[in-house]
């Protein structure tokens, strides 16, 4: 797909897809409570996903939880708890992303799971659950994905015994992890969090509605477009709070100092670009608590030419591909960088950046394609299979059409 800018300052409003995070919590959560409506779930195909193989899971067994890393940690748990038998699977990335840590935990709690392929990675075969009447407790590492965590909380009130978790190593991802307690509080059951050990009684949830809010992941792409676009530009993003469950609304602050300001109003936030300020000193910006901005921040600091130190990126690894790699190849091909400096930092550097026609590789991975695509703001490129933004934002490329881009198909 061709995406050039015809020039001017970017304005106008553009429209998000709700959070794929909260939507995902919330769909289990209402499954478990039996009722209630979830309004604002959007098109993404994570949402409809888990949404479709929570009504499916009673009726077959077999399920595919395709590339969603929610859908397959937290149905992991939701299945293994709730007793099912059946097969789940993904895909071959899936296949790639472990697991173990969350199977182990859920062994130890009473279910029956075995790996059909290789140890430690879905696809799975669950066998049926035995309950044990006393407390479940159980230790897991923090350091590897906080969905194993968040999927546990979420059925541990269905454990008879309920559940204690006492997470061990450094925790990423922590955001997650408090949302999931947020949302597990809106549908009435409590989580007891004390220094690293967070317990939950058995109980039952009720039903209750949900309002989702705007995806921020998604509106961090919208920041790199104000940082980048020609000066004079602003865009309203409908649908984020100043008061919100997601992390990723860290991308406010962050930008700041790409010269994007933020400001709140009263359903919506406003994007407008300021004059960067001079840079005194290279900032190290961590992203432990953000893993999914790194991509953008990245992008957006080789082509402002303001170079940053990126830490916290370990879990990048092993998301929808190798980000880490993907990012250092991609940007190579502008004149960037994503320079490993050991000891867990990165640095984003130009070494003469410039947008000339280059065709981005994007790797089955959703924010490869929207992380890269704010540089046709500084020429013309091509991005590569474009569709696999399907996954948090269906509508990205319309509403890019929308502000402004030229877009057309092929090639
Ligand atoms: O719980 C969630 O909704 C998510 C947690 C994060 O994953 P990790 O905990 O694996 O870092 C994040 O990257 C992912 O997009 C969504
Ligand atoms: C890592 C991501 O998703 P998941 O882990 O849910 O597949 C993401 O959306 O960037």
């Amino acid at each position: 797909m061709h995406l050039s800018w015809p020039g001017g300052p970017l304005s106008g409003t553009a429209q998000l897809p709700a959070s794929k995070s909260e939507a995902n919590r919330a769909l289990i959560l209402q499954a478990l409570a039996g009722g209630g409506t979830i309004d604002n779930l959007s098109d993404a195909n994570d949402t409809q996903l888990m949404q479709r193989l929570l009504k499916e899971a009673p009726h077959t067994d077999v399920l595919d939880a395709e590339d969603a890393g929610t859908v397959m940690r937290f149905l992991t748990a939701y299945l293994a708890v709730t007793g099912w038998k059946g097969r789940l699977t993904g895909t071959a990335r899936a296949q790639e992303r472990p697991i173990a840590v969350l199977v182990d935990a859920l062994r130890k709690a009473g279910a029956s799971i075995t790996y059909l392929k290789a140890e430690g990675y879905p696809p799975l075969e669950f066998g049926g659950f035995s309950a044990s009447a006393s407390p479940t407790e159980l230790s897991v590492r923090g350091d590897i994905s906080s969905q194993y965590i968040s999927a546990l909380l979420m059925l541990g009130p269905m454990l008879p015994g309920g559940l204690r978790l006492t997470l061990t190593g450094q925790v990423g991802s922590l955001p997650y992890i408090y949302m999931t307690v947020a949302l597990m509080r809106h549908f009435c059951t409590a989580v007891l969090y004390e220094n690293r050990t967070l317990e939950v009684l058995p109980d039952r949830y009720r039903p209750a509605d949900y309002t989702v809010e705007a995806d921020w992941s998604a509106a961090s792409y919208w920041y790199s477009l104000v940082a980048l676009a020609p000066a004079g530009s602003e865009i309203t993003l409908p649908g984020l709070r100043r008061w919100s469950f997601q992390g990723d609304q860290a991308i406010a602050k962050i930008m700041a100092q790409f010269g994007v300001e933020t400001t709140f109003l009263p359903d919506a936030v406003h994007l407008k670009q300021q004059p960067l300020s001079l840079q005194a000193e290279i900032q190290t910006i961590d992203f432990t608590d953000c893993p999914d901005l790194a991509q953008t921040v990245a992008v957006v600091a080789v082509a402002l030419k303001r170079p940053v130190d990126l830490t916290g990126l370990e879990s990048l690894r092993i998301k929808e591909t190798d980000r880490i790699a993907a990012l250092q190849t991609e940007l190579a091909k502008f004149g960037g960088d994503l320079r490993d400096l050991g000891d867990g930092r990165f640095r984003a550097e130009s070494n003469g950046f410039s947008v000339a026609n280059q065709s981005v590789a994007t790797y089955h991975d959703h924010r490869m394609a929207m992380a890269f695509a704010p540089l046709a703001l500084r020429g013309p490129l091509h991005i590569e299979a474009p569709t696999v933004v399907r996954k948090s934002y269906p509508q990205f490329w319309n509403e890019l059409a929308k502000a402004g881009f030229i877009i057309s198909e092929g090639g």
